[in-house]
């Protein structure tokens, strides 16, 4: 048996805001460093030890871990990245306001872009400063690699690798393992765990900053479908709040605004592909 642990990120700058994110490296909120503490305070009530993290690449899922590791003073402990983990890319929608988004496309457009399993976004022209293609954090990664917007079903598929290659090995030598990752991502990750469907997975939303705790069996398969959230009771409301981003689901979309609000700037990252 194996202990597996999924962490959002804290709730970030843009969650606040209420603008699509994906790849965009926003930072946490003051209320997503609060989550993030909450998350810890929560592991250390629940007696749950990790021996190990594993993040995504990006700041509000890499501090999330920190803050909650340090409030278990286990700041120690081994730590893998991967842009395996990182949120899923919303292609030209990063930067939007979902609120607008949703209000200029409509209801369905937009649950389409949002929650659809194979849909992706708009793609991301290479040009745009909201682009990934020559952050340096990525220099090692194939440009074709990098992408351009991502449905959920791309993220099942860029994601199980390393759940293959790098967390089973972990859960299989015993370790308890932190995952500290995004709503999609775990999204994916929760859809392979518990054999979603692909109809299935479109009503499934993480709340942020909650602690997830899976135990597997020897195939690394839930001993509990769907886990169970360290605090049920915050994750259900959290859960609702994620679900209703942008005016929510089955909502009328209100009347197109005027003028489109104008994309945010990225916050600043280092530029450059390794030669
Ligand atoms: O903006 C994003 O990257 C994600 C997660 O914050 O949003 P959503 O829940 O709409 O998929």
């Amino acid at each position: 048996m194996a202990t597996l642990v999924l962490l959002r990120h804290g709730e970030s700058v843009w969650n606040a805001e209420g603008l699509f994110t994906g790849w965009v490296d926003v930072d946490l909120s003051t209320k997503g460093e609060s989550e993030a503490t909450r998350g810890g305070d929560l592991l250390l009530d629940a007696d749950i030890t990790p021996d190990v993290v594993h993040t995504s690449l990006l700041k509000r899922a890499i501090r999330t871990a920190n803050i909650a590791l340090d409030v278990a003073d286990l700041l120690w402990i081994p730590v893998k990245r991967s842009w395996r983990l990182n949120e899923r890319h919303y292609g030209a929608l990063q930067g939007k306001n979902k609120t607008q988004t949703r209000e200029e496309f409509g209801e369905e457009q937009f649950m389409t872009w949002r929650r659809s399993y194979d849909t992706p976004p708009p793609p991301i022209k290479d040009d745009d400063p909201l682009s990934q293609v020559n952050d340096l954090r990525y220099a090692e990664l194939p440009s074709e690699l990098i992408p351009r917007s991502e449905c959920l079903a791309d993220v099942v598929d860029r994601l199980l690798p390393y759940w293959y290659d790098s967390i089973v090995p972990d859960l299989a030598a015993g370790k308890t393992v932190l995952v500290a990752a995004h709503g999609n991502s775990l999204r994916a990750l929760v859809k392979h765990l518990d054999d979603i469907s692909d109809e299935q997975i479109v009503g499934l939303n993480i709340p942020t900053g909650i602690p997830l705790v899976y135990e597997l069996d020897d195939d690394f398969a839930p001993l509990k479908r769907g886990g169970e959230y360290l605090d049920p009771a915050a994750a259900k409301a959290a859960i609702e709040a994620v679900k209703n981003q942008g005016g929510g689901a089955g909502k009328k979309a209100a009347p197109a605004p005027k003028k489109p609000e104008p994309k945010k700037d990225a916050p600043k990252s280092r530029r450059g592909r390794k030669k």
